[in-house]
């Protein structure tokens, strides 16, 4: 369901440009769960951001949930956008927005009722353990407990295709592990995941097919 042919990312950095992703092909079937490996500047991150469609490929084909990226039509990006849950590596969390707030948004955009808002979002906060900081605004949360919000914002709303970045960086091992728990359990309900991260503790303990990158080309996949 994920098919990328020789895709390319090309970045303009001043007057030049930079190959941050060069002829990537793989294929993901639906529901499985990938690693996203590689050294610092691999392209891990530029990857994602090409599947979450925040930009596109400069050459190549890339087709997500049988739409064609880079011929689809805007309604159809906008419905593979609702699909997608991206845990970004910067968080973008809104700081003037609750928790709650933060991670109620989603479903509101997608109309769900308002009291099914409060059931769904505060059991989601609990399971991230901020079932006590609902009403805190983030800059008056630690660096983990932003995290676990971004976390609780990309699967509120139970994504078919879940990409995280660096999920567990602010985390200690016990919450990390409990993230990958509840990515897991997304991914058993059929849900396909993608993690980058460089936690290799995490990598041994959870062990699953990897994509691997280095200095924008692919290494392995599988
Ligand atoms: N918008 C951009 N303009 C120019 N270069 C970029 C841009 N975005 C990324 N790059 C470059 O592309 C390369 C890959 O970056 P990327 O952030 O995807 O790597 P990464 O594997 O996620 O790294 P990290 O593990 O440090 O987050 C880097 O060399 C980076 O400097």
């Amino acid at each position: 369901m994920i098919h990328l042919r020789e895709v390319g990312l090309r970045s303009e950095r001043g007057s030049s440009g930079v190959d941050v992703l060069r002829s990537i092909s793989f294929d993901i079937p639906a529901g499985a769960f990938r690693w996203v490996l590689g050294s610092s500047g691999a392209g891990k991150s530029s990857l994602l951001r090409l599947l979450n469609l925040s930009v596109r490929p400069t050459t190549g084909t890339m087709e997500l949930f049988g739409v064609a990226v880079p011929r689809a039509r805007r309604s159809a990006l906008a419905k593979l956008r609702r699909r997608t849950g991206t845990v970004f590596q910067d968080l973008r969390l809104l700081p003037e927005l609750s928790v709650f707030d933060n991670v109620a948004l989603r479903l509101r955009l997608d109309g769900m009722p308002e009291d099914r808002i409060e059931l769904e979002v505060t059991e989601m906060l609990r399971w991230v353990g901020l079932g006590r900081k609902l009403q805190a605004r983030p800059p008056q949360l630690s660096g983990g407990e932003q995290q676990r919000v971004a976390v609780a914002r990309a699967v509120v709303h139970r994504p078919p295709l879940l990409l995280a970045d660096e999920p567990t960086g602010a985390l200690d091992e016990p919450q990390a592990v409990r993230l990958m728990q509840l990515f897991l359990e997304l991914n058993q309900m059929g849900s396909t995941v993608l993690v980058a991260t460089h936690n290799e503790g995490l990598t041994r303990r959870f062990p699953a097919a990897a994509i691997r990158l280095e200095r924008g080309t692919l290494l392995t996949d599988g």
